[in-house]
């Protein structure tokens, strides 16, 4: 086990969950009927780790790590599927001193990283060179952006943040055109999220993430989940999956900060990451029984 204490399912979750749409009540009873055939990829910052202040200090929720492993066992495939790099992740969460870790896959900066349970070795392309350009950049562009603003060097992107800003919404706005401008001549793409803007390499993202491990693991049923908007994509792939026979289910990790999109095209709403590990004690119940 890790060092992360055990705690009690949170008793004002409902027990049962309760998907709003047929479709995803669908996908949720798939799961629960063949769950060796079933994919659970989740998102982690908001997810699996409530949103704190600086990105280093995201720990796991209560009991996460303990229900992915446990859940781990118990269907075909979990999988992290995160913007962050996989390496992070692993600090985090620590799931890679878990021995006993049924088939379980980390997808690094939406697709490009990849980190799973039997190699155990993080793979990871060469970033592209306009990281390099993007990075020298920033200081200058930054120069007389709000205090409060810092870059996240991720290696193959960089991440802005302004959560520490005074006004982070006011930030956010001023700073975007520059940002966006500076992405795009340097062969990347600025992508919003939580108080913050990516700039990063374009053609990766959650939905190519996730049609890739259906497709490789010959998944018949998934469960995503996620709370921004770099999960919608996750999100379209469950609807594209659905029409190809595959039942799934999209789960919002809510909380003020959720982008309306994001809750609106969920299937089921949780409560942030406390709420995701009682979705996932529940079944692991159900599944254990
Ligand atoms: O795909 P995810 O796992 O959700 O990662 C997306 C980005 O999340 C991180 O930023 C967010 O979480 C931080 C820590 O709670 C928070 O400070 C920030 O405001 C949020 O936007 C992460 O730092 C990024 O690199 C990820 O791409």
């Amino acid at each position: 086990m890790t060092e992360s204490t055990r705690h009690e399912p949170a008793s004002d979750q409902p027990a049962q969950p309760a998907p709003r749409t047929p479709a995803g009540g669908a996908g949720l009873a798939a799961l629960l009927t063949a769950p060796q055939r079933a994919l659970v990829a989740l998102d982690y910052d908001g997810t699996l780790s409530p949103i704190v202040a600086r990105p280093a200090d995201a720990v796991p929720a209560a009991g996460a790590v303990e229900a992915l492993l446990a859940i781990s066992r118990l269907v075909g495939t979990v999988a992290i599927i995160t913007g962050r790099p996989v390496a992070a992740v692993l600090e985090l969460t620590r799931l890679e001193k878990l021995a006993d870790l049924g088939d379980f896959v980390i997808l690094g900066q939406y697709g490009l990283q990849r980190w799973d349970s039997q190699r155990r070795e993080i793979t990871s392309p060469d970033p592209l060179p306009g990281v390099a350009a993007v990075r020298a950049a920033l200081p200058g562009v930054l120069r007389d952006a709000p205090p409060g603003t810092v870059v996240e060097d991720k290696h193959h992107a960089l991440v802005v943040h302004v959560r520490r800003a005074a006004d982070p919404d006011a930030a956010l706005a001023a700073l975007s055109p520059a940002l966006t401008t500076l992405a795009t001549e340097n062969g990347l793409e600025a992508a919003p999220g939580k108080r913050v803007l990516e700039l990063r390499p374009p053609g990766h993202d959650k939905g190519g993430a996730l049609r890739e491990l259906v497709a490789t693991r010959g998944a018949r049923s998934v469960l995503v989940a996620g709370d921004d908007l770099g999960d919608l994509p996750a999100f379209d792939a469950v609807e594209e999956l659905r029409a190809t026979g595959v039942p799934g289910i999209a789960v919002c990790s809510d909380s003020p900060e959720v982008p309306n999109a994001v809750r609106e095209r969920a299937d089921l709403v949780v409560g942030g990451p406390a709420g995701m590990v009682s979705l996932l004690e529940v079944l692991i119940e159900r599944l254990s029984r």
